[in-house]
């Protein structure tokens, strides 16, 4: 197997769990796999070094100043393959075969990289070559960043580019768990995750792998999470399913919105779990949910509407809290996912304003860390897909 092992910060933050992650390559090694390594800075190296920049440094000096937690890693790293017996080398920015590079922008030379990539898949089977993550080379052959935790998106788009069968981030946690275990009791690894639950995820804080690596995802490569302790590269943790893509999806039936009125909504507790119990127990799903001031507005299948309606008006004369619900004409769904959404100030109005140009009214937006949804009309359905493919 072709195999690209990030090692995090926390799995090199000190000489003990250098060892650990040297043996694990080793053994990975003599197994007869080809392996590239991916290295992070130790520990809190890269912070450490930020907070001590209390100059006004210049871009090119701050990325020369943070890239050297990374510089250190592949020397250790190296060294401790080496001490075993692995011929390894390193590759830092500068270094004669450096695969990435970043254009003027600052980003990713696809092309450039991919050529440079494929160098160095060619020369595996030579020596281990231990890559700083996080780092590129801009065309002045000045150090660029990929951005914080970007050794994942190193390793992810490395794992692309060598058509590897597999890359394995390795941590402080044993994969992606149901909650935060240095928070909550009793987590344990979900085993499998889709690519959009955990890029959702990892935008709101869960950030087990940088969203931004995710991007490079797709169906061919495996990403897997593993625990620094666990010593097998090959096995266990949370395998990552499914590819990124970049979607505009429409509905194809027309949704009923449903719009609950009450003034105490906001402030008693209950009063969402009563009408969404209700609906759920009588086998009505809910496609979405927003809310207003004073109002909950569901949506539902519109061949739902006349019974979701009943159900909710029961709620309403039985809650103080609530006044009154009203049904609105059919209402289409258009959703917006992937890309680089959540990463672009002013994306919304990018995607909201053609719409207003062509007079479409939106009838609610709902967005998440990676998607957007704009219920309209009905009739407005097919402008609206249009107009919203056109931007992507
Ligand atoms: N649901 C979750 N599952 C796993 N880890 C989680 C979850 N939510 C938050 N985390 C946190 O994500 C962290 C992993 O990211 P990070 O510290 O960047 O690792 P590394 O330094 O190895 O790159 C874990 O230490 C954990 O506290
Ligand atoms: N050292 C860099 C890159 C990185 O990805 O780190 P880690 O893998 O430890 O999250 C940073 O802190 O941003």
């Amino acid at each position: 197997m072709r195999v690209v092992a990030k090692f995090g910060g926390t799995s090199l933050g000190s000489g003990d769990r250098i060892n650990r992650a040297a043996d694990s390559i080793a053994a990975a090694v003599e197994d007869g796999h080809e392996i590239a390594v991916v290295a992070s800075a130790m520990g809190s190296m890269t912070d450490d070094l930020l907070s001590e920049i209390t100059f006004d440094a210049e871009e090119e000096d701050r990325s020369q100043i943070v890239s050297m937690g990374e510089r250190i890693s592949v020397r250790m790293l190296k060294a401790a393959l080496a001490s075993r017996g692995i011929d390894a080398r390193f590759l830092e920015p500068g270094s004669e075969d450096w695969p990435i590079v970043t254009d003027d922008i600052g980003e990713v030379d696809v092309e450039e990289t991919r050529r440079r990539t494929d160098e160095v898949a060619a020369s595996l089977g030579e020596a281990v070559p231990v890559i700083t993550g996080f780092l590129a080379e801009g065309t002045d052959g000045s150090v660029t960043t990929l951005g914080r935790g970007g050794s994942d998106t190193t390793a992810v788009m490395l794992g692309k580019y060598m058509h590897a069968d597999e890359v394995v981030i390795v941590t402080d946690v044993e994969g992606v768990m149901t909650g935060d275990p240095h928070v909550v009791e009793g987590a344990r690894n979900v085993g499998e995750i889709s690519v959009d639950e955990l890029r959702n995820l990892s935008f709101r804080g869960a950030e087990v792998v940088a969203p931004s690596a995710l991007s490079y995802k797709d169906g061919k490569l495996d990403v897997r999470v593993v625990h620094y302790q666990h010593g097998d590269l090959l096995s266990g943790g949370t395998s990552i399913e499914g590819e990124f893509s970049n979607l505009v999806d429409m509905r194809e039936r027309p949704l009923a919105c449903l719009t609950v009125a009450g003034r105490a909504i906001r402030n008693q507790p209950g009063v969402f779990q009563s009408l969404s119990a209700a609906l759920g127990d009588s086998e009505v799903n809910i496609d979405a949910v927003a809310s207003g001031l004073d109002t909950i507005t569901f949506y539902v299948d519109e061949e739902d509407a006349e019974q979701a309606e009943t159900i909710l008006h029961r709620e309403v004369v039985a809650s103080d809290a609530l006044s009154s619900v009203t049904v609105d004409a059919p209402t289409a769904v258009i959703r917006v996912t992937g890309g680089e959404l959540p990463n672009q100030p002013g994306i919304v109005s990018e995607i909201v304003d053609p719409l207003g140009e062509a007079h479409i009214n939106l009838h609610d937006i709902i967005t998440s860390a990676t998607s957007v949804a704009l219920f309209v009309r009905w009739d407005d359905r097919e402008e609206t897909l249009e107009i919203t493919q056109e931007l992507f």
